[in-house]
């Protein structure tokens, strides 16, 4: 367990990667004061982050917009070679960006690990698709026409990430972003900023020129937001978070007509079958609920049992549950670390509250964890209802509620039932089945048969209000290109 930054530095083979300036124009810099990191497995200070107001965000887009100038000059292949260092980086690396990471947002080691790796896959998988990007010539309108279609990148790309993945989140828009040509300026959660700088202590030791990758970490995500939205300079936002948010964001960048991609919330059903492979959906069911504490956008938000299995599937995921540990994340053998803070763990225990006084039983946790802080005890609850708030409101914790129907069209209309539509599951054997309910679940993303669908090689991304544009795939490069035809006349 962490107390100290001191402590923190001395588990990192090397300590030079905890860093708490900003990355700007390619210096590490300070800010207008500091902002506190804490650990939430235990609550204290790990880091005094710089804090960067609105006007050195704005010194910070410049030097975006002179650097892109260039980088965009450079070949895809050139381009690819810098970014392939960065991935060789982050893995060299992994250890130390996993302990950072554990450190400031509490999931166990052994994810923190794999998202290091997974989000080194996104700058992997687009530094070679920086060599891809193609145009297309069209056969002449008239006999003395050419036409031409050229692909070059939009120019200055902004984010702003979530605390739930600070690695990944962040490398699943700066790859297509840097390899399509774009100049990037990340602006991480408050909560989670030194994964963020992590990774841009790498960018400079790779050779990424100047400016074009710029950390800019600050306490005051509004103010950050309108800078990103009121810019001229800025051609493109990528924000992942909240529905909620997302919102507010495309309003604020409608001034300036600015292309936006938007990775939202959600609410995940998750449908076992009678012609299931029962344990087998109970081993999908707690990967997709319990992955980061049930802190995911793709984590099974309801889960729907059908009748004829449904004490046995209840029985078998309360008895697996039973045998997962809860303790601070650097500690060896954790399912479950702390929730990210008070506010997360109010939030499941409404949920939990709601859901009881409307008729469904606890048979698996319910509370805060002896230890205290912001543990929480892994929670199945049976005889959920759609009325309960879960129904419509994401939980975003280790809360795993147990709805019971008939028939396909019942539980498909009762899946559809949402706002969201990002992620969602299904398990069954019958073909026609699968084939019937995958084509028509309203959802960006469907993993049947299995609870984990999160790989670099895919196009990532919701329907409805769970978001615009998709992450990954060759497709995830196009949201950092602008189309440009030529008209030739010969
Ligand atoms: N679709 C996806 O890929 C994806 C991935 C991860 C998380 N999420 C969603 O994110 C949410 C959880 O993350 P969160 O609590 O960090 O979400 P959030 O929307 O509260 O915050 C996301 C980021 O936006 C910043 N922010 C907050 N208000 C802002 C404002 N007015 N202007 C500019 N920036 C602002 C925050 O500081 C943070 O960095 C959940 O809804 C989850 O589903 C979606
Ligand atoms: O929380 C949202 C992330 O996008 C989850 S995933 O690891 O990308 O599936």
């Amino acid at each position: 367990m962490l107390d100290t930054t001191t402590e923190l530095r001395s588990l990192l083979k090397d300590p030079s990667l905890l860093e708490h300036r900003a990355y700007i124009g390619g210096q590490f810099v300070d800010g207008d004061g500091t902002f506190d990191v804490t650990n939430p497995a235990r609550g204290d200070v790990i880091a005094q982050v710089a804090d960067i107001k609105r006007p050195q965000v704005a010194g910070a887009i410049a030097q975006a917009e002179a650097a892109q100038k260039d980088w965009a000059k450079w070949t895809g292949k050139e381009r690819a070679g810098v970014l392939r260092k960065w991935y060789d980086l982050m893995m060299a690396n992994q250890e130390d960006l996993a302990v950072i990471l554990t450190a400031e947002m509490g999931k166990p080691l052994a994810e923190a690990r794999g998202e290091i790796a997974y989000g080194a896959s996104f700058i992997e998988f687009f530094a070679e698709e920086a060599k891809r990007i193609y145009g297309e010539t069209i056969p002449g309108h008239q006999r003395d026409k050419r036409i031409t279609v050229l692909k070059q990148p939009i120019g200055v790309a902004a984010s702003i990430t979530p605390w739930n993945f600070p690695n990944a989140m962040i490398t699943r828009k700066a790859g297509p972003a840097l390899a399509a040509g774009c100049a990037f300026v990340a602006r991480p959660a408050e909560l989670t900023p030194l994964s963020a700088t992590a990774i841009a202590v790498l960018a400079d030791r790779a050779g990424i020129p100047a400016g074009v990758f710029n950390v800019v970490p600050s306490s005051n995500a509004s103010e950050t937001g309108l800078e990103f939205c009121e810019n001229n300079a800025v051609r493109k936002l990528t924000f992942t978070g909240s529905t909620e948010v997302g919102r507010i964001l495309m309003r604020q960048a409608a001034d300036t007509v600015m292309k936006c991609s938007m990775e939202l919330g959600g609410n995940a059903p998750f449908i076992v079958f009678d012609d299931a492979d029962i344990d087998a959906a109970v081993e999908g069911a707690i990967m997709c609920k319990f992955r980061n504490n049930g802190q995911t956008c793709v984590c099974a938000n309801r889960i729907y049992v059908q009748a004829g299995v449904y004490d046995e599937f209840a029985a078998k995921l309360k008895a697996a549950v039973e045998k997962m540990n809860i303790g601070d994340g650097l500690d060896d053998g954790i399912h479950f670390g702390p929730l990210i803070n008070a506010k997360a763990v109010t939030k499941v225990q409404d949920h939990i509250a709601d859901a009881t006084a409307k008729g469904a039983e606890v048979i698996l946790g319910g509370n805060p964890s002896e230890l205290g802080g912001t543990f929480f005890q892994p929670t199945i609850v049976t005889g959920a209802s759609k009325d309960m708030l879960f129904s419509t409101d994401e939980t975003f914790g280790p809360l795993a509620p147990l709805f019971k129907f008939e028939d396909e069209d019942e539980v498909i209309a009762l899946a559809n039932d949402t706002i969201f539509g990002l992620a969602s599951y299904f398990y069954a054997k019958d073909l026609s089945r699968v084939y019937k309910v995958a084509e028509e679940l309203e959802y960006g993303i469907v993993g049947v048969n299995t609870g984990i669908i999160s790989t670099e090689l895919a196009p990532f991304g919701g329907v409805k209000q769970s978001g615009l544009g998709r992450e990954g795939s060759h497709h995830g490069i196009e949201d950092y290109l602008e189309m440009k035809y030529i008209c030739m006349s010969v």
